[in-house]
Formats: structure tokens, sequence, C-alpha cells
């Protein structure tokens, strides 16, 4: 089984002379219960990439499959749908909402799909203790590290037991030894070392992560390496 199929992707932005090209013929596949790590320089295509898996932009080329759907071929009622309950996304600057608490950003994606207050509450704690911050619930993100609040977006991405994990440069703001930790959670994550994981037992999430951190690489199952938009090691 796949989970992200992609195939020949294609992007530019802007036209004629002053046009980038972003991606140059992109395919790869990510299977459940893999992390793939997505390598390269800054300027290398990777956030573009990640967007375009994730179903927050479109290539001008190519096809991509998010859990056996193509992405092209879904208007944005089910597209929507999709990106909330199958994809969960952590990004460099974590995202988390300042006036609420970890607990109650935790519980953002459960509240729009209107899971019932008892189940939410039931989740978020068992998500804040899988990442170490159960003693942290009712802390701000101002209140917190910058490996807690990366901690907090994490366990918000996995409220809805995504079948996804997308993340852009998760430890580029922590530290070394924060960020190996951030990324050990990761990978308890997809090996469905932690209770939480996937939409159910044996289905751990599908992880693709960019980094252009060595000590994080080395923590993935497999590395595909992005240059000038396309894959030059696998
Ligand atoms: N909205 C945009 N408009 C114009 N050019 C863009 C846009 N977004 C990205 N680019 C260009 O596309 C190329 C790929 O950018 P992208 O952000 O995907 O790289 P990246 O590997 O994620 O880099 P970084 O590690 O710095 O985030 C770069 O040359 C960038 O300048």
């Amino acid at each position: 089984m796949v989970m992200v199929r992609v195939e020949g992707i294609h992007k530019s932005y802007g036209r004629g002379a002053a046009a980038v090209h972003a991606l140059r013929g992109v395919s790869f596949e990510v299977r459940p219960g893999e992390l793939v790590a997505l390598k390269g320089r800054s300027g290398s295509g990777k956030t573009t990439l990640l967007n375009i898996v994730g179903g927050l932009d479109t290539p001008d080329q190519g096809r991509v499959e998010v859990d056996g759907r193509p992405l092209a071929e879904l208007g944005e009622d089910e597209l929507l749908p999709l990106r909330r309950d199958r994809i969960g996304f952590v990004f460099q600057s974590f995202g988390l909402i300042p006036i609420l608490t970890a607990a109650e950003n935790v519980g953002v994606p459960l509240r729009l799909r209107r899971t019932e207050a008892r189940k939410r509450e039931e989740r978020v704690t068992s998500l804040l203790s899988q990442v170490g911050l159960a003693e942290h619930a009712g802390q701000r993100p101002g209140e917190l590290s910058g490996g807690q609040q990366q901690r907090v977006a994490i366990a918000r991405a996995l409220a809805n037991r995504p079948a996804l994990l997308i993340a852009d440069e998760p430890t580029g703001q922590l530290d070394a030894e924060t960020g190996h930790a951030v990324m050990e959670l990761l990978r308890a994550v997809v090996h469905g070392e932690s209770p939480e994981a996937g939409d159910a037992p044996g289905t751990p999430p599908a992880v693709l992560v960019a980094t252009h951190d060595a000590a994080l690489i080395g923590l993935a199952d497999r590395v595909l390496e992005l240059h000038d938009g396309e894959i030059v090691g696998r």
C-alpha cells in the first residue's frame, strides 16, 4: 500500500525571464510506517514539494495521490476534509495560537471535526502525555520552550490520527538536543511505538519531513535529496 504517490511534478513561480522552476519532474512514493526525510539546500524546492503533497498548492504538471486519491481530481469540498482529517502539518514556526493553552491548541482539530467534548478532552490528555507535556496542559505557547511548543504542534497534528504527517523543518528553530528529541518522537509515532499513532492499530502514518540537519536525516528510514528541483539521491 502507498500513502503518497508523486509522479512527474513540475512547478514554476513567475513567468518569462523571471520564472523560477522550483520543481522539475519529481517522483517518489511513501508508504505507511515510513519516515522519509527530504533533504536539500535552502531553495532546492522542499517547501514547494511539501505544500503540493499536502494539497496546499497545485503543481503545473504531474500527479499527486494521497491515500489513493488523486488531488487534482478533488473539488475543494473533498480536498478540505482530506487535509483536515487525513493529513497533519507541522511547521518550523510551530503555528500555535498564542491565546490558547497547550491543551486548547491540541484540541483545535477535534473541535473542527465536532468531536464531543468529553472524547476531545480524553484525547487531548492522552496526546499531551504522549509528547511528554501532561504537566504543561494549561500553559500558553509563550510560556513554553521552543521544543515544548513543537511537541504541542506535533500533538495537534496527530489529533485526528492522520494517515500522512508532513513536517517542514520541524527542528529548524530548536537546539541540536531538543531537535533530536522531536525527531525521535516523530520516529516513535511512525514506527507505531506510540499507542496514539495511526488510524488504527497496525496502520501507522506515513511521515515526510524536510530537514537539512544531518543528525536528523540519520533517523529517517529513507532519504530523498532535492537539488535545484530534482531528486538527485534516494
Ligand atoms: N511564492 C513564491 N514566488 C516566487 N518564487 C518562489 C515562491 N516560493 C518559492 N519560490 C522559489 O522557489 C524555489 C524553491 O523554494 P522552496 O521554498 O520550495 O525551497 P526550500 O528548499 O524549501 O528552501 P528553504 O529550506 O529555504 O525553505 C526557490 O528558488 C524560491 O525562491
